[in-house]
């Protein structure tokens, strides 16, 4: 069997809006092995930020149910103090925008020998040189000037590549990068990300990549989580993923993407948004409102994540018979979808 560097099982995240909690993360589990990268893909408000807050204990003022095990620990139970060890430690996140991530008022060397302080890395007098080396390790030239400049004295390339020096310095067993690149032109946005790559080869980790982008999916990731409305809605391996994707709303994102095929002709565009935490049915197919030309008795009610096939979920039958737009088959018969599928009373067996 393979080991499991983190399992996340049926996560609910929720957010008080008004008098009431909503989950913004819904029943989501899911597994990353050591040096496997797990891309979390979806539109924005799906979620995939409040699952990474969770995951690191970072929120606030919400309920969390569910378990994310750690290194043979459930991180949900840890108090502050205990999670304060392993945050910036074995589990380190490198977050979306880097300015808002460094303290503007420290010197990069006092940033990075912070965090080597409180996990108690190096010793006190190998502290300032080893923040230097880590800089030269994410590619920063002059890192010894570097350390002494001020966030705002560097462009936004420096600074995403001094907050991964921070993240890698007390060399994580689990990278969560949350948009990691989103914030950068995309010249820089490559090297990020080769960087990213290469520091998890050297040091083993698993990472959690957060993105919108299916660029960076099919450049850097292993496995891939499609998530919708707070739920996954489909999981594969990257190939599997681009090449047989199930799930309508995993192809209707895949054919949103301009391709040399494509070239002259209308890029297929998902109607309407995700819907809102509070006016979001939370019974049946959350996708089925964006694709109102599927019949209704194709979805099922309260959809679980299957494998249907090797290593391959997916989450409600309405991919069985689904079609693109106005391609859309008009005469499917309810009783011939329930005998292919299995479906009896809303599930498939
Ligand atoms: N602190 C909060 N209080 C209330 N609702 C919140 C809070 N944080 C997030 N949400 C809601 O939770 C849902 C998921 O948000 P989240 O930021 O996780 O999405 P996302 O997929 O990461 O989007 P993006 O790519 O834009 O960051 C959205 O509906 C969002 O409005």
């Amino acid at each position: 069997m393979t080991e499991k560097l983190l399992e996340v099982n049926n996560l609910k995240t929720s957010f008080k809006i008004g008098s009431e909690y909503f989950p913004a993360v819904d029943d989501v589990s899911l597994s990353i092995q050591p040096n496997e990268v797990l891309a979390l893909v979806g539109e924005s408000g799906s979620g995939k930020s409040a699952t990474a807050f969770s995951l690191m204990g970072l929120h606030r003022k919400t309920r969390i149910e569910g378990e994310v095990n750690f290194q043979g620990q459930n991180l949900l139970k840890l108090n502050e103090g205990k999670m304060n060890k392993i945050r910036g430690g074995d589990l380190a996140m490198i977050f979306q925008d880097p300015m808002t991530a460094l303290n503007p008022l420290m010197k990069i060397k006092q940033q990075i020998i912070e965090t080597l302080k409180i996990h108690n890395t190096k010793a006190k007098n190998e502290r300032e040189s080893y923040a230097v080396e880590l800089l030269d390790r994410v590619g920063i030239p002059r890192p010894d000037r570097v350390a002494e400049a001020y966030p705002h004295e560097l462009s936004g390339g420096m600074r995403q590549r001094v907050v991964i020096a921070i993240a890698i310095a007390n060399r994580p067993k689990l990278l969560i990068a949350d948009e990691p690149t989103t914030a950068l032109d995309v010249t820089i946005q490559a090297q990020i990300l080769d960087l990213i790559r290469e520091l998890q080869d050297d040091l083993n980790s698993g990472v959690l990549l957060i993105t919108h982008d299916l660029g960076v999916v099919a450049e850097m990731a292993d496995r891939v989580a499609v998530m919708y409305a707070g739920q996954i809605v489909e999981v594969a391996p990257v190939r599997e993923l681009f090449k047989n994707p199930q799930h309508p709303y995993t192809r209707s994102l895949l054919n949103s993407l301009p391709t040399e095929a494509m070239l002259g002709s209308k890029l297929h565009v998902i109607q309407g948004v995700v819907p809102a935490l509070n006016k979001m049915d939370r019974t049946g197919c959350r996708f089925a409102p964006r694709i109102p030309w599927v019949p209704a008795f194709t979805h099922e009610k309260n959809p679980k994540l299957r494998e249907i096939a090797d290593d391959h979920y997916v989450r409600c039958t309405c991919y069985k018979n689904f079609s693109l737009g106005s391609e859309a088959p008009q005469n499917i018969d309810a009783e011939e979808y329930q005998l292919e599928t299995g479906a009896r009373g809303g599930s498939v067996r």
